[in-house]
């Protein structure tokens, strides 16, 4: 072996110690061995050429170059896609998860392409009319149009009924006509949308016969297929370098009285006749609002891939880092060795696993629901929504809170840009904000909420996932402590239970001294988002729990073990995490309390052994997760010395600032 293949020695133990099979955990995690194995065939397709095509790291470039360098790698990996792997997968799989994960093997930041297949595309699925997807699909998925979704202005993200773009029909020559009126009208932060797009999806707000309608969604051509240049009526552009998303070229864009033809209105959910008519052919007044719903769902699954990359890097790194000594004189032991370490890191494996089985879950009730929307039943939509609202605020909050923590547990290296730590918290942070932002979703999950519990008060069954809420009413007093998985669950449920209830009383109290309900609302907004994180919680917790006992049934006894021992690592530590909540709504002890905290800490013990086989099972190849410290081979001081001889700014010995400003400097006088 020569020194560049070797695997260093301490990781090499590690996977001496792991004493469960590592691709039977990868298999639950990938929803069977058969995925497991597709995923594994579109990498090797797609990463054979080795995806290493930067001759100098990205972040070495000035904005221009990065920008065109990201193209040019978006380009090369459409082609793979296009000419290799959708062979393999069929083109129904061009937007898969699986497609958009190997793609991190081409980018550290983000692909301009990403919101043509990430929204573009999903919004004609979502939006058009069967005749309209045979216009506009093929096109778009052969790439021979590149789109962005263009919604968010200048003036407003979370309020979509506030937007201010006009598209007012005129049926004389059958088109709308585009108009940006003020500058907090230009549409602002689209992906893709400042150098890359030529099409884009525009909400904007529909006038015909003198009304406004609201929100409808468009198809809009911005720039000429030949030349690029933008079409007169339209000026667009790029905002500007922001904490992440650099080659993203987000874009701003506004419209000077810009005509599209009718049929360029997305029409699945609504019309506008040539004669201006307006009809609304949907049975839910939302559904405009779909390939939102459709990015949350997708974003929890999101959230738990980009944890579980940082995981792996911190946790091979820690065992590879020794730092300090226990006592005088004694060997530098692992840093994954300290149980403070383990504390930091277990959780984060533990939450990519409860993130990535709930991710999948959702997946299903998504799908189901779509299922009976084609039938035209809208009943499950609401419960949909407060789900994915909540779960995609708290997985990508959570997820952001644990990869910082995951920086942090690799010290000063993790703050280096080839950790790729700092890249992936860049992305992530931004997922909290953008496709609704984290408070502004529990909101909409809390009115969700707020109205289950006036259902149960009642006496009338709701929907499972707040069935607690019935038992809520059945039950007197505290709920009884129980230290088992269901016993947490249930205690969990009775705090969400609990805070909406107060939520309700202090509403109702406001109401009654006088407030209107919007106000009583408002007053109550602080404790409504917190009613809702509990509820969110216990969603995951109950989730997680469930899916493990499904999921485990025919594992090996090791396999079971170890992922039983990540789910209550789980369970302990939000119950650690929230013992003021369990003290106020169930009938927890001090006592009870310590020996919770004692279980976390045998648990962190049990689980040590096992921790690097726990993120090998993630079965991130290193192309993906292109960092320094978290490669599988464990060669990271190599790896960080090799990244150097790359900084331009080590080619010569001297750099010319020093003839420019340096020397004359020293040789001033004072
Ligand atoms: C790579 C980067 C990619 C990034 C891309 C982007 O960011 S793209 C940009 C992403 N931008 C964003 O994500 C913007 C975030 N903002 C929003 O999504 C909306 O403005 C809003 C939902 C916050 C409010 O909307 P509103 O003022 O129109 O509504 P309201 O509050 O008055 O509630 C009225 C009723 O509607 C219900 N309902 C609402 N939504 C849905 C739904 N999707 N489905 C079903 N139902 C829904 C709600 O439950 C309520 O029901 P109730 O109680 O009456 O039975
Ligand atoms: C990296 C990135 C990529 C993006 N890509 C796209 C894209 O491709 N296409 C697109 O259309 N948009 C895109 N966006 C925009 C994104 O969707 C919005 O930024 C997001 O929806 C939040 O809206 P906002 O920026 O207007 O924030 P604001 O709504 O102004 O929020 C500011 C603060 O006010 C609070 N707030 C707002 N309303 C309420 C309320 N009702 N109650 C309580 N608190 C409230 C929020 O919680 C937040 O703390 C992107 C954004 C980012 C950062």
């Amino acid at each position: 072996m020569t020194s560049k293949n070797k695997i260093n020695e301490d990781l090499a133990n590690e996977r001496r110690k792991c004493n469960f099979n590592i691709e039977e955990v990868t298999y639950i995690l990938d929803g069977g061995k058969e995925k497991t194995l597709q995923r594994k065939k579109i990498e090797d397709v797609a990463l054979n050429g080795g995806a290493s095509v930067d001759d100098i790291p990205e972040e070495y470039l000035s904005a221009r170059e990065r920008y065109e360098n990201a193209i040019r790698k978006s380009c090369i990996y459409t082609n793979i896609v296009k000419n290799e792997v959708l062979e393999i997968t069929g083109i129904e799989n061009y937007g898969s998860p699986v497609l958009r994960r190997t793609g991190d093997a081409f980018f550290k930041d983000i692909s301009p392409f990403m919101l043509h297949l990430g929204m573009f595309v999903p919004s004609i699925i979502g939006q058009c009319t069967a005749e309209q997807q045979a216009t506009w699909l093929p096109r778009a998925l052969d790439m021979k149009i590149i789109g962005a979704y263009a919604q968010t202005e200048l003036g407003h993200g979370t309020f979509i009924r506030g937007l201010e773009t006009t598209a007012t029909y005129d049926p004389e020559t059958e088109e709308f006509v585009l108009h940006s009126p003020t500058i907090t009208s230009y549409k602002w932060w689209a992906g893709g949308l400042g150098r890359t797009a030529n099409h884009c999806t525009v909400v904007a707000q529909l006038y015909t016969q003198g009304k406004c309608h609201g929100t409808h969604l468009f198809i809009v051509q911005i720039r000429d297929l030949e030349t690029h240049m933008p079409l007169p009526g339209v000026k667009v552009g790029e905002i500007g370098p922001r904490m992440g998303f650099n080659t993203a070229d987000n874009g701003f864009l506004g419209f000077n009285n810009y005509r599209i033809p009718r049929m360029n209105m997305m029409m699945k959910n609504a019309q506008v006749l040539k004669d201006g008519t307006y009809v609304k052919a949907a049975r839910h007044g939302k559904l405009t609002y779909g390939t939102m719903v459709f990015v949350r769902v997708t974003l929890v699954g999101e959230a738990s891939f980009n944890l579980a990359k940082a995981v792996t890097i911190a946790v091979r790194y820690s065992a590879v880092r020794r730092q300090s000594e226990l006592r005088p004189g004694s060997i530098e032991p692992q840093i994954l060795d300290y149980p403070t370490q383990q504390h930091k890191l277990f959780i984060c494996i533990a939450t990519a696993h409860a993130f990535q089985l709930t991710a999948s879950w959702l997946w299903n009730t998504f799908t189901a629901v779509q299922a009976e929307m084609k039938k035209g039943n809208v009943d499950t939509l609401p419960e949909l929504h407060a789900l994915s609202s909540c779960l995609k605020a708290l997985s990508t909050s959570d997820a952001t809170a644990y990869i910082e923590q995951c920086r942090f547990a690799c010290g000063g290296h993790g703050y280096m840009l080839s950790s790729n730590l700092p890249f992936l918290y860049a992305f992530v942070v931004a997922t909290r904000t953008y496709e609704g932002d984290y408070t502004v979703l529990l909101l909409q999950t809390a009115r969700f909420l707020v109205k289950a519990w006036e259902q149960a008060e009642s006496g009338k069954v709701v929907t499972p996932t707040v069935a607690y809420l019935n038992r809520h009413f059945t039950t007197n007093g505290k709920m009884i402590w129980d230290n088992s998985p269901e016993g947490i669950i249930r205690v969990f449920q009775s705090v969400a239970a609990g805070k909406i209830s107060l939520c309700v009383r202090s509403i109702r109290n406001r109401i009654t001294s006088g407030m209107d309900h919007e106000d009583a609302w408002l007053m109550t907004t602080v404790q409504l988002v917190n009613a809702a994180e509990a509820h969110c919680r216990s969603v995951i917790l109950h989730t997680y729990w469930n899916e493990i006992v499904r999921l485990t049934k025919h594992s090996s006894d090791n396999v079971k073990t170890v992922l039983n021992q990540l789910v209550m690592l789980y369970l302990t530590y939000w119950a650690l995490e929230r013992t003021g909540d369990l003290l106020r709504y169930s009938t927890i002890s001090e006592n009870d309390i310590d020996l919770l905290q004692r279980q976390y800490e045998e648990l962190l013990v049990k689980i040590r052994p096992n921790a690097v086989g726990l993120v090998d099972a993630f079965d991130i190849r290193d192309e993906i997760l292109q960092s320094t410290l978290g490669s599988y081979d464990g060669r990271v001081y190599e790896r960080l010395m090799e990244e150097v001889q790359k900084n331009p700014l080590n080619k010569e010995p001297v750099d010319p600032s020093f003839h420019k400003y340096l020397k004359p400097l020293m040789k001033s006088k004072i």
